[in-house]
């Protein structure tokens, strides 16, 4: 008798231990995710802000804020694509943000604003968007970026007048070893593991450096260690999806991988993956670049735009891409050795 009783005493200490260090632990991580987070709820829209804790943010008042938000129209877009529209918002002369406007009501919408928010709220890395805070209400949420005075990359390779004059090579070689840094980060370094699944130019944003940053983790998946990701829907934007997600509907690092490989592509021709000109030929940029490398006339398929290049660099640029857009996953070089392999073909300028 005496015997289970002492046992029930011990069950109960232990229940009680428990669930007091559940309370600990729970407070303690409650206290650090305040600590790095401002929360302001607007009574009168009904939302609550999020501002991530940053130096920039940090003299920003939330009053303010709120109030030039709710004044955005459409003279401020700067953007806009599958998942919302992006606005320029100027706090004062020195604090602009770039705005990205979600509406609700499309649970797809729902899910790519909690993705992005998974995704990107502890990423500080000078290859990626940095995420300032969000604002979820009744009606849109709204994700706050960093705003990236030159745009992205697809408008300064394909655009039209506006783009004063074309990119230069070391731009571009930077552009993509800084690409490669960033991917390289979010499937090696993240934790957990990010896959982004849709690499395209026009989510290739560009600093006041012309410094390249990864954005748009509308569709970006969060992977554990070893593990890849099945989706039943295609995802992606046509003419940067690898191959074999067509078949498998898997994303995975490498389909990440074949992407930038494309942008590798652009980089180099200046032109789009889906060019009407191939269409017209019933063949594609892959293919078409393909088919010069193995005749070994890589300066037939460089952008006539570019009039002074180092051609064995380019060359080794070239040999990059195909790699990335080997058919069978498995051949391809993970975005780590993709980052090494391009940091290596200029040592001198980065
Ligand atoms: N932080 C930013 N700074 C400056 N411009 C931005 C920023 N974020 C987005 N933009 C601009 O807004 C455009 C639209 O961005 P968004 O991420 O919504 O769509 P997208 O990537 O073009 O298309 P989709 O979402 O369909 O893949 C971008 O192409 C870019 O030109």
């Amino acid at each position: 008798m005496a015997g289970s009783t002492t046992l029930a005493l011990y069950i109960t200490i232990s229940c009680v231990a428990f669930v007091i260090s559940k309370i600990i632990i729970s407070s303690l991580l409650y206290r650090r995710w305040t600590r790095k987070h401002r929360i302001v709820r607007d009574t009168l829209s009904g939302g609550k802000l999020v501002i991530l804790r940053s130096p920039t943010t940090q003299s920003l008042s939330t009053k303010v804020f709120m109030k030039k938000t709710m004044k955005l129209s459409n003279k401020d877009i700067i953007g806009s694509g599958g998942h919302g529209t992006v606005y320029r918002l100027a706090i004062d002369d020195t604090i602009t943000f770039a705005v990205k406007r979600l509406n609700k009501g499309n649970s797809d919408r729902e899910r790519g604003f909690e993705r992005e928010l998974d995704a990107m709220a502890d990423i500080k890395h000078r290859n990626i968007v940095s995420l300032y805070g969000y604002y979820i209400a009744p009606q849109f949420n709204l994700l706050v970026y960093e705003l990236m005075p030159n745009g992205n990359l697809d408008t300064l390779l394909h655009g039209t007048a506006s783009i004063a004059k074309p990119l230069d090579w070391p731009t571009r070689y930077k552009i993509a070893v800084g690409t490669a840094r960033g991917l390289a980060y979010l499937h090696h370094d993240c934790v957990p593991h990010i896959i982004h699944r849709d690499i395209k130019s026009s989510n290739i944003l560009l600093d006041h450096n012309m410094e390249a940053r990864v954005s748009d983790f509308g569709l970006a998946t969060l992977i554990k260690p070893d593990h890849s990701h099945v989706s039943t829907i295609v995802a992606g934007t046509f003419g940067y999806l690898a191959p074999e997600y067509f078949e498998t509907g898997r994303a995975t690092t490498k389909g990440d991988v074949y992407s930038f490989g494309v942008v590798l592509l652009e980089l180099l021709t200046g032109k789009r993956p889906t060019d009407e000109s191939f269409i017209e030929e019933g063949t594609k940029l892959v293919t078409w670049v393909k088919g010069i490398l193995e005749l070994k006339k890589e300066e037939h398929a460089v952008d006539k735009a570019l009039s002074c290049y180092p051609m064995d660099e380019v060359k080794k640029v070239f040999h990059v891409a195909e790699k990335c857009l080997e058919s069978d996953p498995l051949e391809r070089p993970t975005m780590a050795e993709v980052y090494k392999m391009l940091e290596q073909v200029n040592t001198s300028s980065i």
